[in-house]
């Protein structure tokens, strides 16, 4: 397949951080995230046409201006615009489900301009994305942006020709250290894969332990040679082939490996190659026909085979689960007028199908609730429950205006059986915050503050990427500071180091960096609403972000606003963010710069600059109260102000690390968390009473701050300074070297395991030993680890 590597007109505002970088690491992610292998070049044939050169000089230019255009926003496109486009170049096109179909002009029998109506609805082969105007067509797998398709359009007609060859669109020349680091991952998919083992040939009380360490009992070998399954004994881990491209090569892997904890409990870990970015591979796709009409989409491969076994209906696996739908994906799902989405049996891939129904079409799509009769697929086949009928029982996507109860009771039922997974996702760096908030959620609007200069920006910072960490797809919208600046403060933050003094560890951070889910607007000081919105969405759509952040609403707005009714424009634009929220099932951040206040005060709700309007959109207030002192820096704590989720509201303090640019509390704080209004900490939450948001907004009464404030005055000088001492440095400030049992610096660099679900360390060392033991175990002495190549590192059990 090939890949035309210039940015669409909506993404031009984003940015992930792969590109943010100096040019050295800019080349580095055109390898990995540009044309994807195998390369596929202007061939000789295609350079001898006279014609063709034309748009050879012409892209190259576009493509030069894309990037220098990179930070300038853009109308998004339409469907309306795509469509009248269309009409006016008098190309024949029709609606589909996510995409306009249209003749394809890389076929020399179906070209745009003519004869597309005698080749039929099947003969239109140019799937154009609504939403994107991305394209792709199916029978070349030319792909590329609208402004691609529209080059390609003029030329055409400028030539007077009415076919184009496949090859005729260029992507970047790559540089040797691209193609040699593309050809290294091309090696390394051929020789795991060569190194593998089908199931049929393994002994068979082997294949049975293995079916019974991934929980597949029930599925069998002929399933899994149907989809190519095989066996890696070297790592113990199930690879799943992806083969495709125009000659359906091997073009990646996914590698499923099992690993045991200290308690036996087994958990499980992938990892892709290429890197997850770039691995676009709907796993089962070969076996579909072309007149299927229905199939089922999973988040996870053994669901795929599960299904595919019990059922006999097509079955596709999504390449990120529940994490995303890449919009580049779906012309491959076009041929469906029923797609089930059955991503697996909890609240997570509940809310996941259901924000990808909206990009499928949400009258093709039907639904599993989940639940206790109907957990993930491969689950269901091992405990001998009847798969079709789930898939039967399955709920339409499409929504309904006016719903009665019955219609919501599953749904109630859900969120009171999963109250943990309801509460969202919780922090790992901010406990304290799990304990008040009790975790991140989709579809909310979070008003955080803080007096000017306190540390906003670094805390919010370091929180957003904490969830980003765990998956969660993240979007910064930073008006205040560059982005370069910003993802500096982050990769601090991620490393927990001061990486300037270490400089040789810098690439192996921004490698794992790179992989998180972490896109950047390009937006820089006053924006528009309207294109900021537009871009959001764009993400959205692109990207599934769930966490948007923007630093901060002041810088957004602009001082050409100050002059007018500011109050009002800056409640327009919290209602906007509010709604974006809700309807895109998206948390967003607001970062609003308080009033001036005294400084000896603490900040309250009322203090959050502009209307009441803030505290009203918002489902969560965060103050970062800031305690002026004379001679040391002030010291930080963070007050939950307002929780629309449970009500629970209280302070805790933050101890800011100056090398990591951490906030994480340190061990003894914990013990220090304040829940406002007498709340029990740890009281269970059934005893907890209604009406908390008004107790929350009790708190903000003068008498009650003057108690915080009494409290406080404990904290002179001398004694921060003691504090500071007696506290151990928090797990924040602890960089790798610092784990007790790790092995020297001599040994290799470490750095924290590859599979982010371990805890464990890996061991970095020079040249590829293919095994060694011992010296290159894990600290925890639980793990083995086997070296294949520089970057890739892969555990297994001992
Ligand atoms: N608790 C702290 N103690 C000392 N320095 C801090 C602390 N928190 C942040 N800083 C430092 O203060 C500087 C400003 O931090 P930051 O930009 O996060 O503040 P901010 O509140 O977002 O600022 P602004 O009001 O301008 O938006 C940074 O250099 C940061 O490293």
């Amino acid at each position: 397949m090939w890949r035309f590597s210039s940015l669409t007109r909506g993404t031009s505002c984003l940015l992930p951080f792969r590109k943010a970088p100096a040019l050295r690491h800019f080349s580095v992610f055109l390898v990995r995230h540009g044309p994807v292998w195998p390369p596929v070049r202007a061939s000789p044939a295609c350079l001898h046409l006279p014609r063709i050169t034309v748009l050879l000089s012409f892209c190259r230019s576009f493509k030069k201006n894309a990037k220098s255009t990179l930070d300038f926003p853009v109308t998004p496109i339409t469907v309306t615009d795509i469509k009248q486009y269309l009409r006016s170049k008098e190309i024949p096109f029709h609606d589909g489900f996510s995409c306009l179909h249209a003749p394809s002009f890389f076929l020399e029998h179906t070209g745009a301009q003519g004869g597309s109506e005698a080749a039929g609805r099947d003969g239109f082969t140019l799937f154009i994305d609504k939403t994107t105007g991305q394209f792709l067509c199916k029978e070349t797998l030319v792909e590329g942006s609208w402004e691609d398709l529209q080059d390609c359009v003029e030329v055409m007609q400028k030539e007077g020709c009415s076919y184009l060859s496949p090859d005729v669109l260029l992507g970047y020349p790559e540089s040797p250290e691209e193609q040699e680091v593309k050809e290294m991952e091309l090696r390394e998919v051929q020789r795991i894969w060569s190194a593998s083992v089908s199931f049929s040939d393994l002994p068979d009380e082997e294949a049975q332990l293995v079916k019974t360490m991934f929980r597949m009992d029930s599925i069998s070998n002929a399933t899994l040679k149907r989809f190519g399954v095989r066996f890696f004994k070297p790592t113990k881990s199930l690879v799943f082939p992806w083969f495709g491209g125009r000659d359906s090569g091997l073009r990646g892997l996914k590698l499923l490996t099992a690993s045991c904890d200290k308690d036996g409990a087994v958990s499980y870990a992938d990892a892709t190659l290429p890197r997850p970015s770039a691995y676009h591979n709907l796993f089962g796709l070969p076996l579909v026909g072309r007149k299927d009409s229905e199939v089922v989409l999973t988040g996870r491969e053994t669901d795929a085979l599960a299904v595919s076994q019990a059922t006999g209906l097509p079955c596709l696996t999504l390449p990120r689960g529940v994490s995303s739908l890449p919009p580049v994906l779906l012309p491959y799902l076009e041929q469906f007028k029923r797609v089930t989405l059955w991503l697996g049996g909890d609240i997570n891939s509940w809310e996941a199908s259901k924000i990808f129904s909206r990009k499928l079409g949400l009258k093709r799509c039907s639904l599993v609730r989940p639940g206790e009769q109907q957990p993930c697929p491969s689950e269901a086949l091992e405990s001998g429950r009847s798969l079709s009928r789930i898939l039967k029982a399955s709920i339409s996507a499409a929504h309904k205006s006016i719903v009665s109860f019955r219609q919501l009771r599953d749904d109630v039922y859900g969120e009171l059986a999963n109250r943990e997974q309801v509460a969202g996702v919780k922090w790992g760096r901010f406990p304290e915050l799990n304990k008040i908030l009790k975790g991140h959620r989709k579809g909310e609007l979070t008003v955080f503050t803080g007096p000017t200069g306190s540390g906003k920006t670094t805390f919010i910072s370091e929180c957003a990427l904490d969830l980003c960490v765990q998956g969660v797809n993240t979007l910064w919208g930073s008006f205040e500071i560059n982005n370069v600046r910003l993802a500096k403060i982050m990769l601090t933050q991620f490393s927990m180091q001061r990486l300037e003094d270490d400089l040789e560890q810098y690439d192996a951070w921004a490698d794992k960096f790179e992989d998180l889910p972490l896109y950047f607007m390009t937006f820089h000081g006053q924006q528009n609403l309207k294109t900021v919105l537009d871009t959001m969405h764009h993400a959205a759509y692109l990207y599934d972000i769930s966490h948007v952040v923007i630093d901060n609403l002041q810088f957004m707005m602009g001082q050409e606003n100050q002059s007018v009714d500011k109050f009002a424009i800056q409640d327009h634009m919290i209602g906007a963010f509010r709604k974006f929220a809700t309807h895109s099932s998206c948390h967003v951040t607001l970062i609003i710069h308080p009033r001036k206040e005294e400084d000896d005060k603490d900040l309250q709700t009322a203090s959050i600059f502009g209307t009441a309007k803030a505290s009203q959109e918002a489902d969560n207030v965060l103050i970062l109260q800031e305690k002026k002192l004379v001679t040391v820096p002030g010291r930080r704590s963070l007050q939950v102000a307002k929780n629309r989720f449970d009500g629970d509201v209280g302070v805790f303090p933050l101890e800011f690390n100056k090398s990591s640019l951490t906030f994480s509390a340190p061990l003894k704080a914990k013990n220090k968390l304040r829940k406002v209004k007498g709340d029990k900490p740890d009281a269970p939450e059934s005893e907890e009473k209604p009406a908390k948001v008004e107790k929350a907004e009790k708190v903000e009464k003068p008498a009650k701050v003057e108690k915080v404030e009494k409290a406080e005055k404990v904290e002179k000088p001398a004694k921060v300074e003691k504090v500071e001492k007696a506290e151990k440095p928090a797990r924040a400030t602890k960089t790798p070297k610092a784990e007790k049992g790790m092995p020297s610096r001599r040994q290799g660099s470490l750095r924290p395991c590859v599979l982010q679900s371990h805890v464990h360390w890996e061991l970095h060392c020079s040249v590829g030993a293919s095994r060694s033991r011992g010296a290159n175990t894990c600290p925890c002495r639980q793990m083995a680890i086997f070296r294949f190549k520089p970057r890739l590192i892969f555990h297994s059990t001992v």
